[in-house]
């Protein structure tokens, strides 16, 4: 039995922001109490359901939260950090729930996160997916058993995807890392140039694609001489981001505070 939620969704108008206003439309459990976007945005004053072309939703893009503290009782974000920031600090001080899907953060902004959870409950999660989220749990079984293998992770996405690599390659490999009793901090490889030797197989490489409309796609290999196992996701729709953000947002509502992901909100700790 789902929860009640009221959300407003931040930057409706991006990518994630319309396939947001498009899911609440089939969740019962969702009323959508608000949309927003930047104060300067030519959106501002205009049906956000028109905009998005998902038709008449009677809520107007307002520039940013102030004042809709009586309207909602969580914030869904998928924007870029600064905001996200801004976001959390409303959350914050009125005692709404929020749910991060933005990615991108610096260590320090991760760390405001952490300490604005402990007066309100947060749910950050660099990928929504259920199946991405189950992958997370393959790669663990799988750097187990195959740790002195050669392990790298490629991504792919859309071209106007502004952070690289993506935040679930990066949770990809701090999963592995972690598995393996590494620091990714001191393991990982972004890219690689010119003579660069022969491999270091206590590396973990990362290489990046930015084409076209590509929606989101992961590997990680698992590479020995003679074989070399793939685990391989692939998104075809924003939709099923979009649908565990809503999961989240229902989940939080009887949290006071904390920090989740979305592994406490599918159950699988
Ligand atoms: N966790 C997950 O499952 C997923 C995460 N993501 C992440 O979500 C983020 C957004 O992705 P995407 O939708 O493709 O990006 P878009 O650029 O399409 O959308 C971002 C939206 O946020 C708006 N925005 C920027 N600043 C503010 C602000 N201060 N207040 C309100 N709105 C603001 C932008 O407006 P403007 O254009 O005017 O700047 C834009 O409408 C990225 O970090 C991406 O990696 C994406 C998909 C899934
Ligand atoms: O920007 C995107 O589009 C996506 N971003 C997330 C990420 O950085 O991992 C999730 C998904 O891959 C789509």
């Amino acid at each position: 039995m789902s929860n009640q939620v009221r959300v407003a969704i931040a930057g409706c108008q991006g990518r994630m922001g319309k396939t947001l206003l498009e899911v609440t439309q089939d969740k019962p459990f969702v009323t959508l109490g608000a949309a927003f976007e930047r104060a300067e945005s030519p959106f501002v004053g205009i049906d956000a359901g028109e905009l998005a072309g998902v038709g008449k939703l009677d809520v107007v893009v307002t520039a940013g939260l102030e004042g809709l503290e009586d309207k909602v009782d969580a914030v869904i974000d998928f924007t870029v950090p600064e905001a996200t920031l801004a976001n959390l600090e409303w959350c914050r001080k009125h005692g709404k729930k929020l749910v991060i899907g933005t990615t991108g953060f610096s260590d320090a902004q991760k760390a405001q996160i952490e300490q604005a959870a402990s007066e309100t409950a947060v749910m950050m999660a660099p990928n929504m997916s259920v199946a991405v989220n189950l992958m997370f749990k393959l790669l663990e079984q799988a750097a187990k058993v195959m740790s002195d293998h050669d392990i790298e992770i490629v991504e792919a996405h859309h071209r106007f995807k502004k952070d690289a690599p993506s935040g679930t390659a990066l949770k990809m490999g701090e999963v592995i890392a972690d598995t393996l009793g590494r620091d990714l901090n001191e393991c990982a490889v972004y890219g690689r140039e010119g003579i660069t030797g022969e491999r270091d197989p206590k590396t973990i490489g990362f290489a990046t694609v930015r084409a076209g409309d590509i929606i989101g796609e992961h590997t990680a290999m698992f590479a020995d001489i003679g074989e070399r196992l793939e685990i391989t996701h692939k998104s075809s729709s924003r939709a099923t981001y979009a649908n565990g953000a809503m999961r989240a947002a229902s989940w939080l509502m009887d949290k006071e505070t904390g920090l989740y992901d979305m592994h406490d909100v599918l159950g699988l700790k």
